[in-house]
């Protein structure tokens, strides 16, 4: 039986405390624990994270470590860690943790030590990479490769490109990359467009190697391979990413050119495995190990430190304060970084496809909101767009605060005295006060405000949000706030008592598009779906395409 954690006296207790506090403002809770800036703030690895400006006071705080320990989250964490088939609904273990472990580490899961798995799909990456970067593996014609196409989607997708953006300056060999993802065509005749085959390498990469979108970009790319270069180019130009050795032949990918991993990572984990090849392709094999190492540093603070100062528990215990009780149902990933703007995508499917669920593991419903909707841009141009909802809307939006000590460019200000960086932080700063504090009517037309404006221009305040600073961004940075995030998400879907490992609910729409797809393209095909709105809109597409009987 999974457990209801709203029938714990744990739960009760928070509930009940909620009700004392959630009124109150957080000049208040500021004005009242004057130090809690410099001490509700929590260090991991090179993560310095200040979750002062959260509507909570510290006993709050204390009871939400309390339910995280009714839930079993050192339990669940310490099973998954190990290797226990946490995945209940796929009878999996969950091991997206070992693909960061250091060689020479062991991981014993089914009598078999996964770590030794692991660094050699690692050292097969790190010789195939070495040998492209070097120019040593040469296209068809002779010719070096200087572009790697990703093919892939979801999980097989937003970890690499996100993670190329990020790490732009880290691209150092005169190979890059692009992704194509999309099964609508314009993604891959846009990203194909200026290569020249000669000198282009297909990544395929599918963990089951069935996905639709990805093996139909596949065979569009080799068919445009083949047109120019002949089918002998093939072993030269294409190599594979995947669990499913047998469907990589059969694509006709030789499985010498496939680089594997395992059922226990699950896609949206795994840009650490295999799946990365394309990122270690364009930074080379040891800013790569530096990206595992960031994760790892992440891992063991996670699975060492105790609940109270324990940078994932309490980000994902102050994410069920704000969803399970004030009933927000959003928060905002806002990275004042350029070279962030797809991390929010990314952890849209890392937070949202793992705990998007409404049963838990037992198959029973859960008893609170689940999943909390990630979205996000980058400061500072979401200021000029959405922040005034944030600012002075009726909703709730808890927001994460992304910022960096060192830029990744700088240039000059207006004046030339200062710097672009500096402003850009001054910009973080200042958001996550004026969310916080606001400025209260009285401030307002003591300033010689018009009375009939004051109302406008109230800035109520008391909007919650984490600050999340590191050094910089470097391949170590990166893999440190992905596994703050993955850990969160872990923390969350426990003390729900899901199974944040499947994602059953995206297959039925597989299956109806497979059956809807000869329906627009046969003109015999009948074209009744059943439903009435189906059947007008697929006519409407029929007739627009000519294929109306
Ligand atoms: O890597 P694959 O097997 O092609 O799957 C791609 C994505 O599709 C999903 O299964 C969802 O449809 C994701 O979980 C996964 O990341």
């Amino acid at each position: 039986m999974s457990l209801d954690i709203t029938a714990t006296s744990a739960w009760q207790k928070l509930r009940a405390h909620h009700g004392l506090v959630s009124d109150r403002h957080l000049r208040e809770f500021f004005a009242e624990d004057p130090e809690r800036g410099r001490e509700l703030t929590v260090t991991a690895a090179d993560l310095y994270i200040d979750y002062s400006k959260h509507r909570m006071d510290r006993e709050a705080l204390r009871l939400l470590v309390e339910v995280a320990r009714a839930a079993g989250v050192e339990e669940r964490r310490d099973a998954m860690l190990r290797g226990d088939h946490v995945n209940t609904s796929e009878n999996r273990a969950v091991l997206h943790t070992a693909l960061r472990l250091p060689r020479g580490a062991s991981l014993i899961v089914d009598g078999h030590n996964v770590v030794a798995d692991v660094h050699a799909v690692l050292d097969r990456m790190g010789e195939f990479t070495d040998r492209l970067r070097s120019g040593q593996w040469r296209g068809a014609t002779g010719k070096r490769i200087t572009t790697v196409v990703n093919l892939g989607i979801g999980g097989s997708d937003l970890g690499p490109v996100m993670a190329f953006r990020a790490l732009r300056h880290y691209v150092d060999s005169g190979v890059t990359a692009r992704f194509v993802s999309n099964i609508d065509p314009a993604d891959l005749v846009g990203k194909l467009a200026g290569l020249d085959p000669a000198t282009t390498l297909f990544i395929v990469a599918s963990k089951t190697f069935t996905t639709l979108e990805t093996l139909t970009n596949a065979t569009a790319a080799r068919r445009w391979l083949v047109d120019a270069l002949g089918e002998d180019a093939v072993a030269g130009h294409f190599v594979a990413v995947s669990t499913n050795a047998e469907r990589v032949a059969e694509f006709g990918i030789d499985p010498a050119n496939m680089f594997g991993f395992w059922d226990w990572v699950g896609g949206r984990y795994s840009v650490d495995s295999a799946v990365g090849l394309s990122l270690m392709c364009v930074i080379g094999r040891e800013a790569f190990g530096e990206f595992l190492a960031g994760f790892h540093a992440i891992d063991r603070h996670f699975a060492e430190r105790p609940l109270e100062s324990n940078a994932p528990v309490l980000l994902g215990m102050i994410g069920l304060w704000y969803s399970s009780l004030f009933g927000a149902d959003s928060r905002a990933v806002l990275p004042y970084s350029n070279d962030l703007g797809r991390f929010a995508a990314y952890l849209q499917q890392l937070t949202m496809e793992s705990n998007g669920k409404s049963v838990r593991a037992d198959g029973s419903p859960v008893s609170m909101p689940t999943g909390e909707i990630f979205w996000g841009e980058p400061g500072t141009n979401g200021q000029h767009a959405f922040y005034q909802l944030l600012h002075q809307g009726t909703r709730l939006v808890p927001a994460d605060f992304i910022g960096f000590a060192e830029p990744t460019d700088d240039l000059a200000t207006i004046d030339g005295a200062g710097s672009m960086h500096d402003v850009l932080m001054s910009n973080l700063f200042a958001q996550t006060k004026v969310l916080a504090f606001g400025k209260t009517a009285e401030e307002i037309a003591a300033e010689g405000t018009a009375p009939e404006l004051v109302p406008h221009k109230v800035m109520p305040g008391n909007r919650p949000s984490t600050t999340i600073l590191a050094p910089k961004i470097t391949p170590s940075v990166l893999g440190q706030l992905i596994a703050l995030y993955e850990h969160q998400v872990f923390v969350e879907g426990v003390v729900f008592g899901i199974d944040s490992f499947d994602q059953w609910g995206v297959e039925l729409g597989k299956v109806q598009a497979l059956e809807l797809e000869p329906i627009l393209t046969e003109p015999q095909a009948p074209a009744r779906q059943g439903d009435s709105s189906t059947d007008t809109l697929v006519r409407w597409y029929r007739h627009r395409r000519g294929r109306l009987v």
